[in-house]
Parts: C-alpha cells; sequence; structure tokens
C-alpha cells in the first residue's frame, strides 16, 4: 500500500494515457476505453487520462461538449462521459481519474472544467473542479481565458482511494499553485494527479518543471496527462505525459503522440526521501500559518 495513516504498504502501478481528442465525442470515448483496457491488461491499477479527454479543448467547445452529471442510467443519454467512465473503470477493475470533462451544472447554468474519479466497481469517489482557470495572455504567442465560458471550482479535492491510498486530484493550472498541492500533500496525498493540457508556449517552459516542483515540494509522487498533440486543432497540447517520484525524479515521460507510460509507485520510496531530506518534517509553520497575511493585492 502506497498510503500513509496505517495502511499497509503494497506496490502499485500507474498509467498515464496521453490520446488524441477530436471532434467526435463518441469516438473520443471509445478511444477511451480501448485505451484504458490496454492499461489494465497491462497491470494498471489506476488509471489517469486527460484534460478534456472527450472534446477538443478552447472556450468555444465548452458549451457543445458540456454535460450534466446526472447518475441514473435513464439520463444517460445526458451524461455519457459519466456513465462510459463508471461502466469502463468497472470493466478495468481498476481506479480511473476520468481526466477532465466540460460540465454544466443545470441550475445555475454554469460552465466548469471537472474531474470524475471512479473505483474499480464503477462508483463515482471524487469530483475536482478546475479552481484555478486558465486566463494567460503572452503577447505573440498564446492568449487563452477559460473564465470567459468556465466558472472556477470551490474546493481543493483529495480523493479516498479504498485499500489504496489517498490522491491530491487538480487540473492542469491548478499545478502552478503550490498551496493547494502543499494541502494535499498534509492531508496525507501519497500522489498528486493533474490531467492537464499545457501548449507549445508553456510546456518546453515549465509542465515538467511543475511536475517536478510539487514533487519536490512535498515528496510525494506527481502524475501528469495530456492529451496528444494535433497540429490541426486549434489548441496545440504539449503532450508528454508524466511520473515524477518523491525526489523529483522522472520515472517516465511521454513524446506528443499518443502513448500509455506507467510507473511502480511505492511507499518507501517517499519514505526513504523524507528520511533523507527531511523537509516535511523542517518546516516552520510558525512562520508561515497563514500565507495570504502577506498579500498585498
Ligand atoms: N491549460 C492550462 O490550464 C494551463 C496551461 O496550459 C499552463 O499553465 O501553461
Amino acid at each position: 500500500m502506497i498510503s500513509y495513516r496505517g495502511v499497509q504498504k503494497v506496490h502499485r502501478a500507474i498509467a498515464c494515457i496521453i490520446k488524441l481528442s477530436g471532434a467526435d465525442k463518441m469516438a473520443n470515448l471509445a478511444n477511451a476505453r480501448n485505451k484504458v483496457l490496454e492499461a489494465a491488461r497491462a497491470g494498471a491499477s489506476l488509471i489517469v487520462l486527460p484534460e478534456c479527454f472527450n472534446s477538443p479543448y478552447g472556450t468555444q467547445y465548452f458549451p457543445k461538449y458540456a454535460e450534466t452529471l446526472l447518475p441514473s442510467p435513464p439520463t444517460q443519454d445526458q451524461s455519457p462521459s459519466y456513465h462510459a467512465l463508471s461502466a469502463l473503470a468497472a470493466e478495468a477493475k481498476a481506479y480511473l481519474v476520468g481526466g477532465s470533462i466540460p460540465e454544466l451544472e443545470p441550475t445555475t447554468k454554469k460552465y466548469y472544467n471537472t474531474s470524475l474519479v471512479f473505483s474499480p466497481t464503477g462508483a463515482l469517489i471524487g469530483t475536482h473542479r478546475k479552481t484555478h482557470l486558465f486566463d494567460i495572455d503572452i503577447p505573440g504567442k498564446i492568449r487563452f481565458k477559460e473564465s470567459e465560458v468556465l466558472t472556477p471550482g470551490e474546493k481543493l479535492t483529495t480523493v479516498e482511494l479504498p485499500e489504496y491510498g489517498t490522491i491530491g486530484l487538480a487540473i492542469c493550472y491548478d499545478i502552478r499553485f503550490p498551496e493547494a498541492a502543499m494541502i494535499a500533500a498534509r492531508r496525507g496525498a501519497f500522489l498528486l494527479v493533474y490531467p492537464g493540457a499545457f501548449n507549445l508556449t508553456t510546456g518546453p517552459l515549465h509542465w515538467s518543471l511543475l511536475g517536478r516542483a510539487r514533487a519536490n515540494d512535498n515528496q510525494v509522487y506527481v502524475a501528469m496527462c495530456s492529451p496528444a498533440r494535433d497540429m490541426s486543432a486549434t489548441y496545440h497540447a504539449w503532450g508528454h505525459s508524466l511520473v515524477a517520484n518523491p525526489s523529483a525524479e522522472l520515472l517516465t515521460e511521454a513524446g506528443e503522440s499518443e502513448e500509455i507510460v506507467y510507473a511502480e509507485l511505492n511507499s518507501e520510496s517517499i519514505e526513504n526521501t523524507r528520511k533523507g531530506i527531511p523537509i516535511y518534517t523542517q518546516r516552520r509553520f510558525d512562520l508561515y500559518p497563514d500565507v495570504s497575511a502577506g498579500r498585498d493585492n
């Protein structure tokens, strides 16, 4: 077991899938199914899909692809990704972090970028709505304003995977905010999972750096899972799904095309890293109990 808090130690295999997400939602779901089952056959017990795995990534696509998350089968047509992921986790008999999908909240009519987590029986055991929206403007390179369409989530997310451990779950731009990662680690997460879709400007600059940084800050595993690159799409994803270990070494990293990368996770690696460089227990929380106290805006 990987987790802390009194659970036994065993080793687990994670798979991060990098896959193309085109315009046809049902084709995207079918492609995801093939890849998840392939990862499960290869022995993965926790499988992660990319951000917006059922749609192209872009503000213009969110309303068209958005689903209301309705759990009961008669409404399956309204929530095809939800039901496909639930059935897939059960078929694969694995934990499944279903990347993310655009979500429509029916009462408020607000859109979110939402990740769903399923148990090996297909039960929904966690959800995360992207809390930090991707609003950037780098002149001549990339302008992206998720907030033109999306509403940010209002909670940080950890998910208990029974007999497996706790994971921290966040989406893409969320990784740039170390406070959220640290809170997940302090809640006992052994692994931080980020479905994400960096691009050809920010990917080479920061993707792997941020994955390794969050691993290093917290001495935990980090998994980041991206769509494959499609140069005919409006958004060019960086790709490079990866897993970093608690010492911030990359255990595996994909390229830009469809691929599945695998890594073995174990609790000894976390314990040994924390023994060797004990920053986890040396933090001076007495000096920084509330980081927001220092803000100037
Ligand atoms: N797409 C994102 O949410 C974030 C991203 O591309 C970046 O931070 O860079």
